[in-house]
């Protein structure tokens, strides 16, 4: 293969550096939380709230401004913002790990363009190493958010959660809900990441071909309207998957020891009790934070990557 056409080999494939796949899931990381967490926290409020507090989530907003100002939004983003980023990280460098497997098992192809199923597998591979983080942040997550309900508080923030979790059933009870975090992130990953590709391929405009090449010369001209586009309805498609697996997950996260055997149980037992509709609740929330957080995920990811390939 000559050195022109090893480029436009390499060049056409969609993978990237390792370090800038990391460190752009970051940055999308602590995007979603600049704009999702006033989403989270008018959901948590309007959850949280004793009946009559809030007429709905425009009072939660309009009450909490007149309260504490606009930083009222953004109360208790840091543990989010210390979580969520690592999660987003090992997530959009799992995704492209995952890209790199596919190409590794078919040397011999033809298209270094990604097909839609190889770019689901990347996205669903993604979420094995991003659970690990994952399932024992949203543990202390949950277990934060729906204590003080009505009754004391039993932990005092996130480090004294895993203290008190390892003091009862050690690093099992920490990671309960590994499986259920599995089970949301897996297929909604896969969803997530294709869904993004190829809008954003439909929206934004085809990349020069070099003169007499099928092959594309460059990566295409990166369109923001497109990414935030592609990014929202991303997030929008994952979460319209994802809330069963999540629900699932929350009762199981939240439950005394001893409640459920696992997931399995706990969806047994959920539709026994609350009917199979329960499995959607938090649905409203869930998708009016989707859209806005995702894409300033991908807008986040995009610009922090176009601002690494400029300086290495
Ligand atoms: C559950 C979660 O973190 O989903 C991410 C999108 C969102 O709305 O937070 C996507 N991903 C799992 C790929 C990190």
């Amino acid at each position: 293969m000559s050195d022109e056409a090893a480029d436009i080999e390499a060049s056409a494939k969609s993978t990237v550096d390792p370090v800038k796949s990391f460190l752009s899931g970051g940055f999308g990381g602590i995007s979603c939380v600049l704009v999702g967490h006033p989403f989270d926290l008018t959901k948590t409020r309007l959850q949280t709230a004793s009946p009559g507090t809030y007429t709905g989530a425009v009072d939660v907003i309009r009450k909490t401004i007149a309260q504490d100002g606009i930083r009222g939004m953004y109360r208790g983003i840091t543990p989010p913002l210390f979580g969520v980023t690592p999660i987003f990280a090992i997530s959009f460098w799992g995704y492209d790990a995952g890209k790199r497997i596919v190409y590794a098992l078919t040397p011999d192809r033809k298209d270094q363009a990604l097909s839609l199923g190889e770019l689901a597998f990347a996205g669903g591979f993604s979420a094995v190493p991003a659970t690990l983080v994952a399932a024992p942040a949203e543990r202390v997550k949950v277990l934060l958010q729906v204590q003080g309900q009505g009754g004391q508080s039993m932990y005092s923030g996130p480090t004294d959660v895993l203290r008190k979790l390892y003091a009862e059933g050690g690093l099992r009870s920490i990671f309960r809900g590994t499986v259920a975090t599995l089970a949301r992130d897996g297929p909604g990953s896969a969803v997530y990441f294709a869904t993004y590709e190829l809008l954003k391929k439909r929206l934004s405009a085809p990349p020069p071909r070099l003169p007499g090449s099928d092959q594309p010369s460059a990566a295409p001209p990166l369109s923001l309207g497109a990414v935030m586009l592609a990014g929202g309805t991303a997030g929008v498609a994952m979460w319209s998957l994802a809330i069963p697996p999540d629900t699932i997950k929350s009762r199981l996260q939240s439950a005394p020891q001893g409640t459920y055997t696992g997931f399995m149980d706990c969806a047994r037992k959920l539709i026994a009790q609350d009917g199979v509709t329960a499995l959607w609740k938090g649905f409203g929330p869930a998708m009016a934070r989707a859209f806005p957080a995702n894409a300033a995920t991908f807008l986040g990811v995009e610009l922090s990557l176009k601002m690494m390939d400029k300086l290495w």
